[in-house]
């Protein structure tokens, strides 16, 4: 029997610049020793130009070096300067792995080209030992000026780093990671093992071109290697795709846990997005985005789907839950946004204001009163009293408006609001008819010409829910019929993919409509808000399993992972399947710390917290239980 266990260290060379650092420290000192110089940029350019033909191997290393020497204006104070901005800017990866690079100190030296004055501070931060520092030294004048460098140290000279680890003579396997040509020569002289390039700051193609391992983050190398590490599985191999213009706070978040982003400004149609989601284990979208069963049948790696609005109708919902994809959105974080512009159109639709804002833009006076009323003491009719609905509910009944409301599920009224119950009574009785359903299929033209007859003559009519919600052509009709005296819409059944795309529909150029371009949820506090949801949810889910506040998945909220390994196993809802899971725990003699398990129609999701010490064997027998669709584990 193999004990799932970690290997042993290897002797691990890692590069400073770009590499342990997110930076290039001589382009970065530039920077700073110039500030105010009127060539700064140009200085700045050169330079940086001059790393980046030695990191790719263009140039003598050793000339570019000193060249760079010799058009830096610095001295010592701007060394102080930049060894705290580099604290700032040491690599994610490194910095969670901070405990591995503690523990294996005596196996890890970094060896640079860059200078000892500003990496030995920065990098002993990270438990990295003081004399593990191999690297250039500047020389100074009396003033503290920077003059050249120590022209004896092998660094200073092409080959230096090979010269180092070959005096260094290291009794094991080495391991070279770096993004620059220089750290893949230690593996082309022999003398290293393996050589990564690393991406996770800078992709170097003719770098990456040679090297037979590459690591997107450091996690990634030491998963590779079986060593020990933050992440169970590196965050930088896992894709994540945003779609439509997510607010960048979502961006940030997965950034910030080392996932691999992808942002895309406009949504995708299926045939595009049934290439682009394929290896993506997370999407985020808005309402735009279509995940039908063909997509998910391309979504090979899909674990999590993050719906950055309010509306799921645009997911497959039940096609995701069977292939144990969980779905999370945002039910309340734009509620507002949508009920103030109801509030807002509804008064200017009930005053006849865009007629005559339109008019006077034509220098045309029309001060009249006819065709314009008050709300107040007018009758507003929602269709659909869910969180939308009951909001807006309590604020039209402080502007002193009468509020019905019909829904289809027997709900409480908030406030003095008059439940109705039928569609045709409220269709009936109200002044002003605003629409708050879902977008659910059924829901398909639930406004029609027979629902626009029974309204009443005048009407004032608004669709903020859903485009497919109301016949388009029935609508343009009552408008033109005077039925309708205004139209408040803000969605359509068909809505341009981006802003690049034109608009068409039978509503344009009618008197008294209000379009606007699905804005309803489109306000930057309901966005940011939006982008710090969505991402918390599907990060709990992905980190720690939690699955509460799903709209598809049974609902979990688990306790934070402690000491313990953490087994997720998704299945098809079919008896027994936690019964042959017990078998297998008892068999294998695993210690269970704690176990959760909740069902939905479709599928089971248990989750079970257990010592370490199990065996591969135990982890191949629960994966084989039939009905698997998924299984993960955590630590
Ligand atoms: N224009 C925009 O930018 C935005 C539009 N929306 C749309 O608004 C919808 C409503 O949002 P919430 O109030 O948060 O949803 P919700 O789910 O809280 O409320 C919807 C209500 O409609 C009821 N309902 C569904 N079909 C019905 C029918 N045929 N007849 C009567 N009642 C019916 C439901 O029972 C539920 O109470 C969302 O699903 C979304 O499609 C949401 C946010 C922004
Ligand atoms: O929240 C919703 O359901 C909306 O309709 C808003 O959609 P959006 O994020 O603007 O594409």
């Amino acid at each position: 029997m193999s004990i799932l266990t970690l290997n042993p260290a290897p002797y691990i060379i890692i590069d400073f610049d770009s590499t342990f650092t997110k930076v290039e420290g001589l382009d970065e000192l530039a920077i700073i020793a110039l500030k105010g110089h009127p060539e700064q940029d140009q200085i700045v350019q050169k330079i940086s130009d001059l790393t980046n033909k030695g990191m790719n191997g263009e140039m003598s290393f050793a000339d570019g070096l000193r060249q760079r020497i010799a058009l830096l204006k610095a001295n010592r104070s701007h060394i102080e300067s930049l060894i705290s901005f580099l604290k700032t800017k040491i690599s994610d990866s490194f910095l969670r792995n901070r405990q591995f690079l503690t523990e294996n100190a005596d196996q890890i030296y970094i060896v640079s080209s860059g200078f000892k004055e500003f990496i030995v501070p920065v990098a002993t931060q990270l438990g990295i030992l003081a004399d593990h520092v191999y690297a250039n030294e500047f020389v100074f004048d009396e003033d503290d000026n920077i003059i050249g460098i120590d022209e004896d140290n092998v660094l200073s000279m092409d080959g230096g780093k090979m010269q180092i680890l070959s005096a260094l003579n290291l009794p094991g396997d080495v391991y070279a990671i770096g993004d620059g040509y220089t750290d893949y020569e230690l593996k082309a002289s022999g003398l290293a093992n393996r050589f990564y390039a690393f991406t996770e700051n800078i992709e170097r193609p003719r770098v990456m071109a040679v090297a037979e391992h590459v690591a997107t983050s450091f996690d990634d190398f030491l998963y590779d290697n079986k060593l020990s590490r933050s992440q169970s599985y590196p965050k930088s191999r896992i894709k994540v795709l945003l779609l439509e213009n997510v607010h960048p706070a979502a961006q940030k978040a997965f950034q910030r846990e080392g996932f691999n982003v992808e942002f895309v400004k406009g949504a995708l149609d299926e045939d595009e997005l049934c290439e682009r989601i394929k290896d993506v284990s997370i999407i985020g979208i808005r309402s735009k985005t279509m995940i039908t069963k063909r997509v998910l049948d391309h979504a090979n790696r899909l674990m999590s789907i993050g719906a950055f609005c309010i509306g799921t109708n645009q997911i497959d919902l039940d096609e995701a839950a069977k292939r144990g994809i969980a779905v999370f959105n945002a039910p309340y974080s734009n509620t507002r946004s949508v009920v103030e512009l109801a509030v807002g159109e509804m008064i200017l639709l009930i005053r006849n204001i865009v007629g005559k804002s339109n008019l006077l833009h034509q220098g045309i006076w029309d001060k009249s009163a006819s065709g314009s009323f008050e709300i107040r003491g007018k009758k507003l009719g929602m269709v659909g009293y869910g969180s939308i609905g009951t909001q807006f509910s309590v604020v039209a009944e402080a502007l002193g408006m009468e509020v019905y409301f019909y829904d289809e599920v027997e709900k409480l009224s908030i406030g003095n609001a008059r439940k109705l119950n039928s569609l045709e009574d409220l269709l009936a009785i109200s002044d002003v008819i605003s629409m708050h359903v879902d977008g659910r299929k059924e829901n398909t033209n639930l406004i029609g010409k027979r629902e626009f007859d029974l309204m009443k003559d005048g009407v004032i009519f608004m669709n903020l829910s859903r485009g497919h919600v109301v016949d388009i052509h029935a609508l343009a009709d009552a408008v033109k019929s005077g039925k309708v005296a205004g139209a408040g819409v803000d969605v359509f059944p068909k809505e341009p993919k981006t802003n690049n795309e034109m608009f068409e529909s039978e509503l344009l150029g009618l008197p008294n409509v209000i379009l606007t371009p699905h804005i309803g949820g489109s306000t930057e506090e309901a966005q940011e808000n939006i982008g710090h949801f969505v991402p918390s949810k599907l990060l709990e889910f992905m980190n720690n399993g939690s699955s509460y506040g799903s709209v598809n998945f049974p609902e979990v909220q688990l306790p934070k992972l402690k000491d313990s390994h953490r087994l997720l196993h998704i299945h098809a809802n079919v008896p027994g399947v936690l019964a042959k899971l017990n078998h297998i725990f008892g068999k294998n003699n695993i210690n269970i710390t704690g176990q959760y398990l909740k069902t939905n129609e479709h599928i089971g999701y248990v989750i079970v917290d257990i010592e370490k010490g199990y065996t591969e064997e135990f982890i191949q027998e629960v994966k084989e239980i039939e009905g698997t669709i998924r299984f993960r584990m955590l630590y």
